[in-house]
């Protein structure tokens, strides 16, 4: 039987609460027998940082970098605004997308059928949305140089963030967006915004070329960015798949969510490149949302978003695709019976806290697999 190593890193807030109920999905498939996973945990993020004076320790890298694939929960609060730039919370997550070189994440927004009236959007608008959000992940802003605040000699001072991309960054990205389009209906939209940055114009430029050049077969667009904010929230259901950069495809994604019904249901897989010889790829899997401060440690969390990331584990990590197809059904079939936590509750229908809703998933692969 195949085993595969996980690491688990739960973080902060809400992301204790809902790697409680992914761990007992995975023990699930585990126990099953379709391949053993064996897993262990750390910290990061805040409670990494109060255990060690860093939000992500040499050991805790080491692990997820031999790992295939981490299991990320959220990291970040209150409790740590206070705490140097270089060691919040934050700069854990962004440091294992940049060292296991994470650049193409993958972050489906779809509106389960039983969802459709907890969006705050109108039903008809995002019933049987299904769409995917392909955002460049160790490039842009969050890592150009410079990046600082200066005093100048008069006193003021000068803070300064460098958008900064390479034509390879842009290429590799839009391959990911474009082979996945190929396998979904054909269609990809290129945000950026060229009317007003070099590293729009050169975006466009490159990804025009890619499709012309290798994806004859798939149409493009581009739209920019704020455009295409704008038609997330008006007619969805025009995109398939939408390749961006990092700080749009941050925002757009949050933007998603809510076309689902809540940010508690939107996955997320971080990529690598396949490695030259085995073709694995060095892989994080993380709901979209951070670790939702306002409600940690009331037992409230919708556990969703945390237990299809594991699902697209399955599915991009250990080609478990049948397994994967199974959780999605879960899923559905939870929603379709009627559950619901707070986030997507309805008016009149009482909410359920985030371990039933692990139950309740647990229950259903039991129906589902007998
Ligand atoms: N990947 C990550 O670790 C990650 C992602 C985003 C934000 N953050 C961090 O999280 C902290 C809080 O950020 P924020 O409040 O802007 O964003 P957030 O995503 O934590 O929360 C935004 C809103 O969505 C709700 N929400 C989020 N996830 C939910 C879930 N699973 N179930 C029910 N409701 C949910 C929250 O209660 C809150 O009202 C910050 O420190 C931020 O930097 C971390
Ligand atoms: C926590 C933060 C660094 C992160 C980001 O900005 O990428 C988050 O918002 C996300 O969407 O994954
Ligand atoms: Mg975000």
């Amino acid at each position: 039987m195949t085993s595969f190593n996980l690491l688990l890193l739960p973080g902060d807030g809400i992301g204790t609460e809902i790697m409680a109920e992914v761990k007992r999905v995975i023990d699930w498939f585990g126990a099953r027998g379709v391949a053993s996973f064996e897993y262990e945990h750390d910290l990061v993020g805040g409670s990494a940082y109060d255990a060690h004076g860093k939000a992500v320790s040499e050991a805790t890298m080491a692990k997820a970098l031999a790992a295939d694939a981490v299991i990320f929960g959220a990291v970040g609060g209150p409790k740590w605004d206070g705490v140097p730039y270089d060691v919040r919370p934050e700069a854990a997550l962004l440091r294992l997308r940049k060292d296991l070189a994470l650049f193409a994440n993958l972050r489906p927004a779809i509106c389960y059928p039983a969802l459709a009236d907890a969006s705050s959007l109108k039903r008809e608008l995002v019933e049987g949305l299904d769409i995917l959000i392909v955002r460049e992940l160790t490039g842009g802003v969050y890592f150009g140089e410079p990046k600082e605040i200066v005093t100048l000699e008069n006193g003021q001072k000068r803070a300064v963030d460098t958008q900064l991309y390479t034509s390879p960054e842009i290429e590799r990205i839009a391959r990911v967006a474009f082979d996945l389009a190929r396998a979904r209906n054909k269609r990809v939209a290129s945000a950026e915004k060229r009317n007003v940055m070099k590293s729009g114009v050169l975006w466009n430029q490159i990804v025009t070329r890619v499709g012309k050049e290798e994806y004859a077969d798939v149409a493009l667009e581009h739209v920019l960015a704020d455009n295409c904010a704008m038609q997330l929230v008006r007619r969805p259901k025009q995109y398939d798949v939408i390749v961006t950069d990092n700080l749009f495809g941050d925002i757009l994604s949050d933007v998603a969510a809510m076309l689902t019904g809540s940010l508690g249901m939107l996955p997320s897989a971080s990529l690598g490149a396949p490695d030259a010889t085995t073709g694995r790829r060095k892989a994080l899997y993380e709901p979209v949302h951070g670790s939702a401060p306002d409600i940690a440690g009331k037992g409230i969390a919708n556990p969703i978003a945390m237990i299809a990331s594991f699902g697209m584990a399955l599915r991009y990590s250990f080609g478990l695709v049948a397994e994967a197809d199974l959780l999605d059904r879960a899923i559905a079939g939870v929603l379709a019976k009627g559950l619901r936590t707070a986030d997507i509750a309805t008016a009149g229908t009482t909410p359920c806290g985030t371990t039933a809703m692990g139950d309740a998933i647990i229950a259903e692969l039991d129906i589902l697999s007998t």
